[in-house]
């Protein structure tokens, strides 16, 4: 039911959402959106996101994007000290196949400099890990070099995810359109973008299910990508991706909490 979490329930991601409206409010007087555009357009041409994902999965290798967070709502700090651009270079070592950097600074710690940071640090596809809900934050992500944005099904209407990914798509950003039930999956199937991902963690509760993977990936056309997000361990829960045909993988929590990030990929993926 899509009115499971209507507007009187307070989750966290209702008010990190309410909080995106405010912050483009703030930042708006400082950066105006012709500011960003132009920004946008000065930008070096974005690494293909989608492409290095598509080489991968088709070769059947795992295609890992690789996620730089401080921390997050569910499980506080998760790594301190915490230095992105090490990290960028750890993971690029180990054969990640794009970076995924939170940018979010009031729920996750995250911050635009991050971002910059850990993409100036390799030669990977980085997606800029936050909540888009306005052309304004699409635009700025292009502006601070980012290769592909995030869409949210939960958080966002089937119009808006269209007007969003339109205008990402216009400025050369690739779309990772991100889902947790099959009302969602209805919804992200009318984009164009190929990269679908799949989120184990429902955002209202925090609740992480590998089954959200299972019970929904077969509905994913076979021209586009099955990308499995949240939850992800052991080798165990790769390989029980893998014998299902799932070779896209994003993964924050396991990389984070390890001394050595690229030397944990290493071991869950290689
Ligand atoms: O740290 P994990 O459990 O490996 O999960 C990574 C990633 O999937 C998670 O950070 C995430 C998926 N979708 C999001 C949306 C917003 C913020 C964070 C996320």
């Amino acid at each position: 039911m899509s009115n499971r979490h209507n507007d009187r329930t307070p989750t966290i991601l209702r008010k990190i959402v309410e909080r995106k409206w405010q912050e483009i409010d703030e930042r708006k007087p400082k950066a105006p959106l012709a500011d960003l555009k132009a920004r946008a357009v000065d930008q070096p041409a974005a690494r293909g996101f989608a492409a290095a994902m598509r080489s991968r999965i088709e070769a059947r290798q795992a295609a890992v994007i690789a996620e730089i967070k401080k921390a997050s709502p569910s499980k506080g700090i998760l790594r301190d000290p915490f230095n992105p651009p090490a990290i960028a270079e750890s993971y690029a070592k180990a054969g990640a196949a794009c970076l995924s950097v939170l940018t979010d600074r009031d729920f996750f710690q995250g911050h635009e400099d991050y971002l910059v940071a850990a993409r100036n640090a390799c030669d990977l596809p980085v997606i800029r890990k936050d909540f888009m809900v306005a052309p304004y934050q699409v635009y700025e992500s292009r502006a601070l070099g980012a290769d592909c944005i995030l869409l949210i099904a939960a958080c966002l209407t089937k119009d808006q995810m269209q007007e969003l990914e339109g205008i990402a798509h216009e400025i050369g950003l690739d779309v990772l359109v991100e889902v947790h039930d099959g009302e969602e999956m209805d919804d992200a199937l009318t984009l164009t973008t190929p990269l679908v991902g799949i989120n184990n963690r429902n955002l209202h509760t925090f609740d992480v299910s590998l089954n959200t993977t299972f019970d929904l990936h077969g509905r994913i056309p076979s021209d586009r990508m099955a990308i499995t997000e949240s939850g992800i361990l052991t080798r165990e829960d790769v390989t029980a991706m893998t014998e299902r045909g799932i070779y896209g993988f994003l993964v924050g929590e396991s990389f984070m909490r390890a001394p050595d990030p690229g030397a944990k990929l290493e071991e869950l993926f290689f």
